[in-house]
């Protein structure tokens, strides 16, 4: 059948005129045509729908980098509990025998240095006995807390499950500022939840809830004997002979994560229940990348599941961070402006600062994150004010710092501009920069911080699914 064009008809699709065409052919051929328009029009609706929705649930993605202890997974914690406070709250539990290894592990700690000490000074000294080398009080305090050896390692079981390793460097004495003695490795991905029961698990067995039930009645132990020997962690963290070897050694546990012989009092209550702040202070090291879904529990158009990617920042671990860099929209670069002063734990001749800065340097000219926007955290703010008081000199461990105040302000300043000139010099095209000082361990200025980032990636989500 010849078809004709009707060329004076500007209207798309062109209207066709078929010469013959009886009257029945016509209808049968509109009714066809309205059919296949139909169908047309429902698969544009189809795919619109599909286009709105993957826009409305694709939330944000994000990637948290950094050297070790830097602060990524304190992080991490400020997020979900900004975001869902409830769940947050419901998994504080979890944390408690965290906690409570942390402060173990750096009573543990105090009591092999000062004995190691008290052992060198007799010997030193000629004499034969530890008793005379140490205090009666010490040396009293020292005993009385022997069973938090196995405390130590019972936590680490029940953290662990049955594949709990020999703890590395266990009481160690530490020396230098490299040496985290309260710090532990636990299974990756938070597993450790669910070995305690607080998480469920498809993969959960009958045998596992045996093992659970043993591990609370542990727990219940360990809890009782923390409880019997709070008074005297207490004294011996009080105790200012002690104090006088810590300061010999070298050794701020302040300034160490996971540091909660200040709090020692409180959490070794036998009804001690974590709160978020003491959360955030918990430390343990992350093993391997993680990824974390944050379901938003403030119910507004803005609530999308934010994917917030976790990895580990030591350098054996820096290999694994590549695979998430062309599927986030924003990367927070945490950088502890305290670590001026600190060498790397897995290398003593890197200073931790200078670390920092190569890193920064070389994610700054990735080109896979040409467009991906920065989130600069100069992190550790509180820590650094408190080295600069005690009298530590900045301008000793950098150099380029001539006559300038050895304060908080000045160094924070200095060091930001630092930061941001290598950005700019190593961008390969235009990318934002959103510098921020932060001290992750107050929940409540990190929580303005959150809220003000959470707008900028909202935007940036929005500009690259083009709404705006
Ligand atoms: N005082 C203080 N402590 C902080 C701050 N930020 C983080 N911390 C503590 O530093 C320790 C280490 O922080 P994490 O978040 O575990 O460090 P990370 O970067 O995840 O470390 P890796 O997992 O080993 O890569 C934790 O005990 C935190 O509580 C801060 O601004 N001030
Ligand atoms: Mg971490």
């Amino acid at each position: 059948m010849p078809i004709v064009r009707k060329k004076s008809n500007p209207k798309w699709p062109p209207v066709v005129i078929r010469e013959g065409e009886t009257d029945v052919e016509k209808r049968a051929r509109l009714q066809e045509e309205a059919e296949a328009k139909r169908v047309s029009d429902q698969i544009d609706q189809q795919i619109e729908q599909d286009r709105q929705r993957r826009t409305k649930f694709k939330g944000a993605k994000v990637l948290l980098l950094g050297q070790a202890e830097s602060g990524k997974s304190t992080v991490l914690k400020n997020f979900q509990l900004h975001l869902a406070p409830k769940a947050f709250e419901r998994e504080l539990e979890a944390w408690r025998p965290v906690i409570h290894l942390n402060l173990v592990r750096s009573v543990n700690f105090i009591v092999n240095l000062v004995l190691s000490r008290g052992r060198r000074d007799s010997v030193s000294e000629g004499q034969h006995r530890l008793s005379s080398a140490l205090s009666p009080e010490i040396r009293k305090l020292c005993i009385g807390l022997a069973p938090l050896r196995q405390v130590e390692e019972s936590l680490i079981k029940s953290l662990w499950g049955d594949s709990a390793p020999r703890p590395n460097g266990l009481n160690r004495e530490g020396k230098g500022s490299s040496f985290s003695p309260t710090s532990i490795t636990l299974p990756n991905g938070y597993s450790w939840k669910r070995a305690l029961g607080l998480q469920k698990s498809s993969q959960e067995s009958l045998s596992s809830t045996s093992t659970r039930s043993g591990g609370r009645s542990q727990d219940g132990q360990n809890r009782r004997i923390l409880a019997a020997l709070g008074d005297d962690i207490v004294a011996l963290w009080n105790n200012s002979g002690v104090q006088k070897i810590l300061t010999a050694a070298d050794i701020n546990l302040k300034e160490h994560p996971g540091f909660f012989l200040d709090q020692a009092a409180r959490i070794t209550q036998e009804d001690y229940r974590p709160t978020p702040n003491d959360v955030v202070r918990a430390r343990v090291t992350t093993q391997g990348p993680e990824e974390h879904v944050i379901v938003p529990e403030i119910n507004t158009d803005r609530s999308k599941n934010w994917t917030i990617y976790d990895v580990g920042g030591s350098r054996a671990q820096r290999a694994a961070w590549a695979q998430y860099f062309d599927d986030v929209n924003m990367i927070i670069f945490m950088a502890p402006m305290s670590a001026f002063n600190q060498v790397l734990a897995e290398d003593e001749t890197v200073n931790r600062l200078t670390d920092s800065l190569r890193l920064w340097q070389m994610l700054c000219s990735n080109k896979i994150l040409a467009g991906v926007d920065f989130i600069l955290f100069l992190n550790k703010m509180d820590i650094l004010d408190a080295k600069l008081k005690a009298g530590i000199q900045f301008s000793s461990f950098v150099t380029s710092y001539v006559n300038k105040p050895n304060e908080t302000k000045p160094v924070a300043r200095y060091l930001l501009d630092v930061f941001v000139s290598i950005h700019q010099q190593n961008t390969p095209g235009r990318r934002k920069l959103h510098p921020h000082l932060t001290c992750a361990v107050d929940t409540e200025a990190t929580s303005l911080v959150i809220a003000r980032i959470h707008d900028v990636i909202l935007v940036k989500i929005l500009q690259e699914t083009n709404i705006i």
